[in-house]
């Protein structure tokens, strides 16, 4: 059944956004990498996870406020970095910013925004935190002033994005042969210093996104970055915090509180990368085993329900961002219909809380997510996923 004349979640917002974009700009967004089977899994594993309620509790008043690296947030949920939200909204990232701000939602920046990065957080109101995703080129010095416009601009955290040396294969946008329309710009290689400088191979003002986009992300990507060459030049140059974006094993959490790090977020890109990589959900508890009071964990991934994000903070999430489905607001209704996700989502959330029995967010844990383990006994008698079964019993034989 449709409900597109009234969204009523997150859901009803996609098959919107499918009608009003156009079909080359709605699989870009909407596709994940080959099969698909992890940007599915990702929504999915929700599901594996149910919740084990709490009952005469008083949860006449429900509060959402936590701290986010130091800072208090009205919500823990945020926004991820999406590339070109003017394929979505005329008013893009503009727009964007502006609901987040509304909202107190914190909003990750994009590298490769459609607006400029300084244009972005001034159109918030002074109290919203903003932190800037970053890719790493060849040519640092083009990473290198964007990190240094972000800071004169106020952006309080750079965000590295690590799984992504090379652009995932979507098969979606290979049959399109997808490019950016020629009259929308990435407007953070606008600069004109670094269009002037050694770097004049990333960006030229008369450049579209079309060229631009194909340009950064072919031959100009750092692929030898790597945690030694990569973490500390980082270290070297800026005194933000630095989040690291793209972990899924206690490994890689461990290296990441070695190298200094702030923060990890536990994400697989919305399945745009590595198809076939674990979901974000299942892969939380290890890297919050591994972070233990060194690092704060935040996740991604297939978050469309209140109740998701209700289950990633009791699984140790201290905070979790969205992406597909602000794309979606910002198609339906710009800076309005992201706001309206932004509430959809906050809503569920209050209301998943009250009927768990958990006032505030410090009370959500691990005693209120319940895996039952029938579903693994199935999954292995159908022979379907008899190791991924096996690990998930030893895990339940541990407890
Ligand atoms: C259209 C699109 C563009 C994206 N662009 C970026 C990007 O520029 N940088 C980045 O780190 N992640 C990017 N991501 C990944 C998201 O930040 C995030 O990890 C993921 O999409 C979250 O899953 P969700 O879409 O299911 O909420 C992009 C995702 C989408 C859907
Ligand atoms: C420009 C792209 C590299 C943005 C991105 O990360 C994505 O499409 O997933």
């Amino acid at each position: 059944m449709s409900h597109t004349n009234n969204p009523v979640c997150i859901k009803d917002l996609e098959p919107i956004a499918k009608s009003v974009m156009p079909s080359g700009a709605w699989g870009y967004y909407d596709s994940g990498a080959h099969d698909e089977q992890t940007k599915f899994d990702n929504m999915n594993a929700f599901d594996n996870y149910r919740l084990h309620p709490r009952m005469l509790r008083d949860v006449s008043q429900i509060n959402t406020a936590t701290t986010i690296l130091g800072r208090t947030v009205r919500t823990p949920l945020g926004i991820a970095p999406c590339a070109m939200h003017k394929l979505a909204h005329p008013e893009g990232e503009a727009a964007t910013s502006r609901a987040a701000s509304k909202h107190g939602s914190i909003m990750i920046l994009s590298t490769y925004s459609t607006t400029s990065l300084e244009k972005v957080i001034a159109e918030g109101n002074g109290d919203t935190q903003y932190w800037m995703q970053l890719y790493v080129y060849q040519d640092r010095s083009v990473s290198e002033k964007i990190i240094k416009r972000a800071e004169k601009a106020g952006f309080s955290a750079i965000v590295l994005t690590v799984d992504a040396p090379v652009l995932g294969l979507r098969l979606v946008d290979a049959r399109n042969k997808f490019k950016p329309p020629p009259h929308l710009h990435l407007e953070n290689f606008m600069d004109p210093e670094v269009v002037n400088g050694a770097s004049g191979y990333v960006a030229d003002q008369a450049k579209s996104a079309s060229e631009t986009f194909g340009a950064t992300f072919g031959a100009n990507g750092d692929q030898s970055l790597s945690w030694e060459n990569g973490i500390s030049w980082l270290k070297s140059i800026t005194k933000l915090p630095i989040i690291v974006k793209g972990i899924l094993t206690a490994e890689d959490t461990k290296l990441a509180i070695a190298h200094g790090c702030a923060a990890v977020i536990v994400s697989n890109h919305g399945g745009r990368q590595l198809d076939g990589a674990l979901s974000t959900i299942d892969a939380l508890p290890q890297v919050v085993d591994a972070a233990g009071d060194a690092i704060e964990v935040y996740m991604d991934g297939g978050i469309r329900r209140g109740s998701d994000i209700f289950k990633a903070l009791a699984l140790g999430a201290r905070a979790v961002f969205v992406a597909r489905p602000i794309l979606w607001g910002l198609a339906y209704q710009g800076e309005k219909g992201v706001h309206y996700a932004l509430e959809l989502l906050q809503k569920e959330l209050e209301l998943t809380m009250t009927l768990a029995g958990t006032t505030c967010i410090e009370e959500i844990d691990e005693s209120y997510v319940y895996q039952p383990v029938s579903r693994w006994v199935r999954y292995a008698s159908r022979g379907k996923s008899a190791a991924g079964a096996d690990q998930k019993l030893r895990l339940v034989a541990k407890l």
